[in-house]
């Protein structure tokens, strides 16, 4: 039998598969089809954004690898909100509270937090390498090769833009009421993610309100996903954009709260370091175990009558902190 963890960074949802505790590895047609198919609304657990895939690394300083695979079966070169949680589930194989995790980008440093409550377990992870040039996202036709709060008629007749990667793509605007954090992001996610000629790749589009002093709260319409609770790099991203944007309204020594539909991460930003980078520290929740025959993961055959599902109990510990933060 084999293992499925259903995990959440803010209630950005995940299911973690370890290839390594399987006989026989998934194959990448195999991956791109379970994402398809465990991530869909109507499918076990309600689905979710994503499958990290856990392999081994031959990295001499990585104790693992992770691999992204979004809900609709494309690859993501990091997830922040997913590196929390591989973070935990290799600590907790490995009894290790601070090591590097492979990404396919880089490898990169987490360590484990005091718990943000009881039973609320917490990981810090560090978002690098920070790019700024478009062939990077990549982006094109929009008359910049770098856009640093910039006005894009092309996308939007009134917000301003930034875009940085990180190394995920992501384009960010700040703006100041619901109609353009909603139905303003909601058309300009579908429309970027679509077949277009700014965004060929297509790219997290997130919208940030700034609620004071090192405070934000992030909305983000996933590339590959669509609206999610969370996203750990769109956070990780608009910080550092926040930081550039509006100097005086943020300090580099402290941590930035950023709020978001599902919960609350912080961030610290590094502008000034010669390779700059964002640590994102938040929760790393593990809501329930499902015991599946590998076969069936193999045929991507997953339903209620063929798995055996086992809940944690921490969603609820979950639940309390959040509603002990009085986000609304
Ligand atoms: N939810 C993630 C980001 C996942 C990848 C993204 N959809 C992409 O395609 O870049 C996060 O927490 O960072």
């Amino acid at each position: 039998m084999a293992q499925l963890l259903k995990v959440h960074g803010s209630e950005n949802q995940f299911f973690i598969l370890d290839q390594t505790a399987l006989t026989t590895k998934l194959s990448a047609d195999e991956l791109t089809k379970l994402a398809q198919t465990i991530c869909k609304p109507d499918s076990l657990l309600d689905g979710a954004d994503g499958v990290l895939v856990v392999d081994s690394s031959n990295h001499a300083d990585a104790i693992g690898r992770m691999e992204v695979v979004n809900a609709d079966g494309s690859r993501a070169s990091m997830c922040g909100n997913g590196l929390r949680c591989v973070s935990r589930y290799l600590s907790d194989q490995s009894g290790q509270n601070e090591f590097k995790v492979e990404t396919p980008a880089a490898d990169l440093f987490v360590e484990r937090q005091a718990p943000l409550a009881p039973d609320v377990t917490a990981f810090a992870v560090e978002i690098s390498p920070v790019r700024y040039q478009k062939e990077a996202f990549p982006f094109d036709n929009l008359g910049m090769d770098k856009i640093i709060n910039q006005p894009l008629p092309q996308l939007n007749d009134h917000l301003k833009f930034t875009t940085i990667a990180v190394p995920n793509p992501h384009l960010i605007s700040f703006v100041d009421n619901d109609h353009d954090l909603n139905d303003t992001l909601g058309e300009l996610g579908q429309r970027l993610n679509g077949e277009n000629k700014y965004f060929p790749d297509g790219v997290n589009v997130n919208f940030a309100k700034i609620l004071g002093k090192n405070r934000l709260f992030v909305r983000t319409y996933e590339r590959g996903v669509g609206f999610t609770n969370a996203c750990g790099t769109g956070m990780s991203a608009t910080s550092l954009a926040f930081a550039l944007n509006y100097p005086d309204q943020v300090d580099i020594d402290q941590p930035i709260e950023v709020t978001n539909p599902g919960g609350m991460v912080k961030t610290k930003v590094h502008p000034n370091d010669a390779k700059q980078w964002i640590q994102l520290i938040g929760n790393a929740t593990f809501t329930h175990q499902v015991t599946i025959d590998e076969a069936d993961l193999h045929h991507a055959n997953i339903n209620q009558a063929n798995t055996t599902v086992t809940d944690t109990g921490e969603e609820a510990a979950y639940q309390k902190f959040v509603k002990s933060l009085q986000l609304n």
